[in-house]
């Protein structure tokens, strides 16, 4: 067993969470760079907590500048089990409403100004990600966002766009007629690819804030409506946010799934032809398998 510590990387709107016993803001520096801020730790009903503002406080960070690598890497190196994700989307679907959680299991991933990788040439690693999402920690996501009365819609795929921009009215259509996204967001890759490399479950939990622009009966979306919307929310985040520790537990067994074991056969570089500078720098997110 392990000692769980449950990591939460709060998006737009979400900068603090309360409530928790002995918080404190702690500065963790990575190989990887800067975190996107000083991260909040501290306790749950004794369940270890971590909880990082994707933009930082005062949202600082651009959805392209989010410095995903160093994020991810330094709530490994604090020993986190599990990473929830909870962001702002806009929704593709009708039936998703604003006010509507959605716990996404699956990403199409149209960035790319991004970094998306700990591995490179020197160490270079493929990882499985047909499944990016952990079903376990979904599984508790869902209890607990039930539990606080959430209208909670399990499944469904979210776009990752570039932005900083909204899509046009074409690339909404596209992508909600022909693509059979869901819903879309800035931020959720490359951030659930580097949680698999880095061995943690991730459960990903979009909370819709608009219909971008394909519907006929809304306006399209922008940045005023969607942190109005999002006020509306953070209640309820918080609220399942409280519900995570009694359904995860302070211990945990070895993921169903396979999240913490991503890496077993996934280097492909001999070891004798790897960059001791690469090895280095992966010293959180691989130490395990090197
Ligand atoms: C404020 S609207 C656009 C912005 O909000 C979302 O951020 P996050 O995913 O961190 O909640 C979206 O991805 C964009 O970055
Ligand atoms: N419609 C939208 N497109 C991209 N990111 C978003 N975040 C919130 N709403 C969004």
């Amino acid at each position: 067993m392990t000692e769980t510590l449950i990591a939460v990387i709060g998006g737009s709107g979400i900068y603090e969470i309360d409530g928790l016993e002995g918080a404190a803001w702690t500065t963790v520096e990575t190989p990887w760079g800067t975190p996107s801020d000083q991260i909040l730790t501290g306790r749950l009903e004794g369940v270890k907590m971590a909880f990082l503002p994707r933009h930082g406080r005062g949202h600082v960070h651009a959805p392209s500048d989010v410095p995903y690598r160093a994020n991810i890497d330094a709530l490994k190196r604090l020993g986190a089990t599990d990473v929830i994700s909870v962001s702002a989307c806009g929704s593709f679907r009708e039936h998703m409403a604003p006010g509507d959680f959605v716990i996404v299991d699956q990403f199409i991933d149209r960035t790319f100004a991004r970094a998306k990788s700990f591995f490179s040439s020197g160490c270079v690693a493929h990882v499985a990600l047909a499944h990016p999402t952990c079903p376990r920690l979904s599984d508790a996501v869902e209890a607990a966002a039930g539990a606080a009365g959430i209208n909670t819609h399990r499944g469904g795929t979210y776009l990752a766009m570039e932005g900083p921009q909204f899509s046009t009215l074409a690339e909404s259509k596209m992508y909600r007629e022909h693509w059979g996204a869901d819903v879309i967001g800035m931020t959720n890759m490359p951030e659930a690819k580097l949680a698999r490399e880095a061995e943690l479950c991730y459960a990903s939990v979009a909370m819709v804030t608009d219909y971008d622009s394909w519907h006929p009966d809304h306006g399209e979306v922008d940045v005023t409506a969607v942190i109005a919307t999002l006020k509306g929310n953070s209640e309820k985040g918080r609220a399942l946010i409280k519900g995570l520790p009694a359904r995860l537990g302070a211990e945990r067994a070895p993921c169903p799934h396979g999240c913490d074991r991503a890496l077993e056969y996934a280097i492909m570089t001999a070891p004798e032809k790897r960059d001791p500078a690469l090895l280095a720098k992966l010293d959180a997110v691989a130490g395990r398998v090197l």
